[in-house]
Parts: structure tokens; sequence; C-alpha cells
């Protein structure tokens, strides 16, 4: 008999990079109890249901950090298969948005030139070598 296997369809999640003029990119820490807590990570969250990408990206940095992104630029997309979730995320370059960032859920957060934090979350880490690549616009990373 064929075997058959069934893929369950991964969650569709957000992150917004907010890349100031001179490069430096923020990341915030994953709060005490969600999956992972205390990991770096952007910004960002999963998509809720009838949301555009960037509605639901706009909404979650409001509510993580009280920012309104006015911009934001789609970048790059990986899958992910973590032990609690297989993600999609979708990344974007936010270069403008309005407000300072605030810790609106208690959650630590650092503006980052060479990405020094750390654990990052597994998903992320080799996005940091192609930001590097975009911010610096060189091989020597
Ligand atoms: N925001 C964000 N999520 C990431 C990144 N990298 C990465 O693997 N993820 C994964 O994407 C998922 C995001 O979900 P979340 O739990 O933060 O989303 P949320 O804020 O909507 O959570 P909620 O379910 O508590 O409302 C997590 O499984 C997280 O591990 C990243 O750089 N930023």
């Amino acid at each position: 008999m064929a075997e058959t296997t069934t893929r369950k369809a991964p969650v569709e999640v957000v992150v917004g990079i907010l890349m100031k003029e001179d490069g430096d990119v923020l990341l915030g820490q994953r709060p005490d109890g969600k999956p992972y807590a205390g990991y770096w990570e952007f910004p960002g969250g999963k998509v809720e249901p009838g949301e555009s990408l960037f509605e639901a990206l706009r909404r979650e940095l409001i509510e993580e950090l009280g920012v309104e992104i006015l911009d934001g630029e789609p970048w790059c997309c990986v899958e992910h298969v973590y032990p609690h979730a297989h993600v999609r995320l979708h990344f974007f370059i936010c270069r403008q948005w309005r407000g300072e960032p605030q810790s609106l859920e208690g959650q630590a957060f650092a503006w980052q030139g060479h990405v020094a934090v750390e654990p990052l979350l597994p998903a992320t880490i080799p996005l940091i070598e192609w930001l590097n690549r975009l911010r610096w616009k060189t091989d020597q990373v």
C-alpha cells in the first residue's frame, strides 16, 4: 500500500528589520513564557487571519515596540522547523517609522552594528551574514 504523508502548512510569520541610516538594526530578546525565551530576534510575530503581510508587520511593531512603520521592503523568506512549530518567516527592511522603540512586552532590545547579542534564534543566524552584505556592500563580513 502506498504511504501517504501529510505536511502541516507552515505558520506565516512577519519580521521587521528596523534599519537606521548608519546601518544599525534593532534586535529584541524573547520574553519569558515564549518558546526560546531569552533568545534574540528581530521584532515580529504571526500573521493573523485576513491580514496582509505588511498589515501584520505594522500591527506587531506597534504592539511590541510602539513604533509605526511607514515602509517595509520585502527582503527574504526562510522556512524553519522548530520542535514547537514549522514557520515561514517573511523578512522586511524598514527604514522609516514614527516613534521611538519602547519595551512594551518587557523585552530587552538593542541597536546593533555588527550583531553581537547572543544567542540568536536559529532561523535568524544565517540572515545576519546576508544582512551585513546588504548593509556594507561587502563580502568581508
Ligand atoms: N519575531 C521573530 N520571530 C522569529 C525570528 N526567527 C524565528 O525563527 N522566529 C520564529 O517565528 C515565530 C514567531 O512567533 P512569536 O511567538 O514570536 O509570534 P507572536 O508574537 O505572534 O506570538 P504569540 O503566539 O505569543 O502571539 C517563533 O516560532 C519564532 O521562533 C525572528 O528573527 N523574529
